[in-house]
């Protein structure tokens, strides 16, 4: 398989807050993955993960510097054309699910692709898919609150790559879990990035899941280096 840089962070400037109390968290930071490799982001609270990955998803616009998506600079886009690739080209996981609670796991799976325009048939077949793929498919007509937390998590991650990203992006995706559930959902992760040839940039607290990537990288002093 032919290896690209998917996504790429330039001289990545984020500040929050003004004059004295101002926060500079990423100052010039500088990433890139490449199709096909799982990454994992470990720094320690505050450092900014969160704020990088938010900023590499296109859900925040950096203060300065560019954020690069499969070859096409993202930042002097209209916000229209931002959605727009980060529908396509983007899938987020969080901590918790954020799963829709009054749909089935079948249809939070198929929201996603109903909104980029497919049918409900299409829809439905990958989302059916999908689910056997993350080895759930007999739970797929339950609500999210009838689901165990690795379930839960299992649905959320296959939402997010429901639209075949280029890079799937994820903060915390087992941080709310037990040791087992959490090596047993990133093991789908895993199966699934490897079998899609997407690219994966997981922060996470856990240095054992860590180690099982392919790079680690943290974030010292606004930068992004590797570990
Ligand atoms: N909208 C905001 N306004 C002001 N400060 C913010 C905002 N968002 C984040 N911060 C601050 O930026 C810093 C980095 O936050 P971020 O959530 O990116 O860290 P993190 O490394 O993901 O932490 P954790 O591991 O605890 O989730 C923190 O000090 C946080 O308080």
């Amino acid at each position: 398989m032919k290896r690209n840089v998917v996504l790429q962070l330039t001289g990545v400037e984020r500040h929050y807050g003004q004059g004295e109390t101002r926060l500079s968290i990423l100052k010039g930071a500088d990433f890139a993955l490449t199709s096909g490799e799982i990454v994992a982001l470990v720094a320690p609270s505050g450092t900014g993960k969160s704020t990088l990955l938010h900023v590499a998803g296109l859900l925040e616009h950096p203060d300065g510097g560019e954020v690069t998506i499969n070859g096409h600079a993202c930042e002097g886009l209209s916000d229209e054309k931002r959605t727009a690739v980060r529908r396509s080209e983007i899938g987020f996981v969080y901590q918790f699910h954020h799963l829709l609670p009054e749909f089935s796991a079948l249809e939070n799976i198929m929201m996603p692709q109903l909104i980029s325009g497919l049918s409900k048939k299409e829809a439905s077949a990958r989302a059916a898919q999908l689910l056997d793929y993350m080895r759930i498919g007999h739970r797929a007509e339950h609500r999210p609150a009838e689901l165990s937390g690795g379930e839960q998590q299992r649905v959320a991650i296959a939402r997010a790559v429901a639209n075949a990203p280029l890079v799937l992006l994820a903060d915390e995706p087992t941080g709310n879990l037990d040791p087992d559930t959490a090596h047993y959902v990133f093991d789908a992760l895993e199966a699934l990035v490897r079998q899609s040839g997407l690219a994966a940039l997981i922060a996470t607290h856990n240095h054992e899941l860590a180690a099982r990537m392919d790079r680690r990288v943290t974030i010292q002093d606004g930068k992004v280096v590797e570990f």
